[in-house]
């Protein structure tokens, strides 16, 4: 096991250089995991830096989600997610609670997962969650600016999960098994100012941890995102020009036995006066994918206090509760 102690609780989010990482200098590549390592046991986020993703093409992003949300509600709901059995499209505000027994989250949103057809086994079979999009006829080429954007988040995913594994002391290529075709989900999302009349405790995204193992949220300059550090303090993770913020997710946990953290965060729109967007990406493993505790997270004869799961299995679970889908 590594030894490392956080020194004190976060006041910043660290942000991660990842060029060296793409060296064939394993020497680098170390050096890389181990500052992932080190905010992985901290508050379980960090920001990258130079990952290769085009700056056009994460602004496109957001201009994608400006265009989508700015459209007539109509035409919103002609793709809404209530209408689909996998809970892909049109998110109306309200329709998610993050924090268990607050208000409803004050966000808008569009979801996209993998893409199955009726043929596909997994939908054949009723497998939660999946199943096929619902693209949106408007903003033009909404389909092929998505899944442009969505092969660079495969690319930084796979490459950062061979980090992680680096991290854990574990060969780069220890979930290769996992990713060849990995379970996603991204969504866009829309942040108004929250509005004078919300209901205590009402925000943009209400405290939550993620389900799976690592989010890769791409976000605008109007800021509100907070994480809950060590001391249980809420700290600022502001946008910072041309990187992504990395997040670790619940099944983080369970590899890890607890050594990385998958902590809390919300979103609040209070100061900024304009809408925020923001495009969560949400990779794993694929759905059948067995998450369970790296040899390398546990002393010699010991037993993981985390009980081992599957990753799609946890993520439809979660679903079903944050959307009062619960049967
Ligand atoms: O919009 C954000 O900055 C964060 C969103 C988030 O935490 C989530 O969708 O899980
Ligand atoms: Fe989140």
């Amino acid at each position: 096991m590594i030894v490392y102690t956080p020194p004190k609780p976060a006041t910043t989010i660290p942000v991660i250089d990842l060029a060296p990482s793409f060296s064939d200098d394993p020497a680098l590549k170390r050096a890389v995991a181990w500052e992932i390592h080190k905010s992985a046991r901290d508050t379980g986020f960090f920001y990258i830096a130079n990952h290769g993703v085009a700056q056009e093409l994460m602004d496109g992003q957001l201009a994608l989600a400006r265009d989508f949300f700015s459209l007539p509600l109509a035409e919103k709901l002609a793709v809404d997610a209530r209408k689909s059995a996998c809970m892909r499209g049109y998110e109306v505000p309200g329709i998610q609670t993050l924090d268990d027994g607050s208000p409803p989250d004050l966000k808008e949103g569009f979801l996209i997962g993998c893409d199955l057809d009726d043929d596909h086994p997994y939908v054949r079979d009723g497998v939660p969650n999946c199943g096929a999009n619902q693209w949106p006829s408007k903003p033009d080429g909404f389909r092929r600016r998505y899944e442009a954007y969505m092969d660079e988040m495969f690319r930084v995913g796979r490459h950062l999960m061979g980090l992680i594994a680096l991290s854990l002391d574990l060969p780069e290529t220890y979930f290769a098994d996992g990713l060849a075709e990995p379970l996603f989900n991204s969504r866009l999302l829309r942040y108004a100012p929250q509005p004078e009349t919300a209901a205590f405790n009402q925000i943009g995204a209400g405290a939550h941890t993620d389900w799976g193992m690592i989010t890769i949220l791409l976000q605008d300059d109007v800021g509100g995102l907070e994480v809950e550090n060590a001391a249980g303090e809420w700290i600022a993770a502001p946008a910072i020009p041309g990187t992504f913020v990395i997040n670790l997710g619940e099944m983080v946990r369970v590899l890890t036995n607890g050594l990385y953290h998958a902590n809390m965060h919300r979103v609040l729109n209070n100061h900024s006066g304009r809408d925020r967007f923001s495009v969560p990406t949400f990779f794993d493993p694929n759905y059948f994918y067995e998450v369970r505790c790296a040899p390398t997270c546990l002393p010699a004869g010991g037993k993981p206090d985390f009980q081992e799961t599957t990753v799609g299995g946890h993520i439809a679970e979660m679903y079903r509760k944050t959307y009062g889908l619960a049967a």
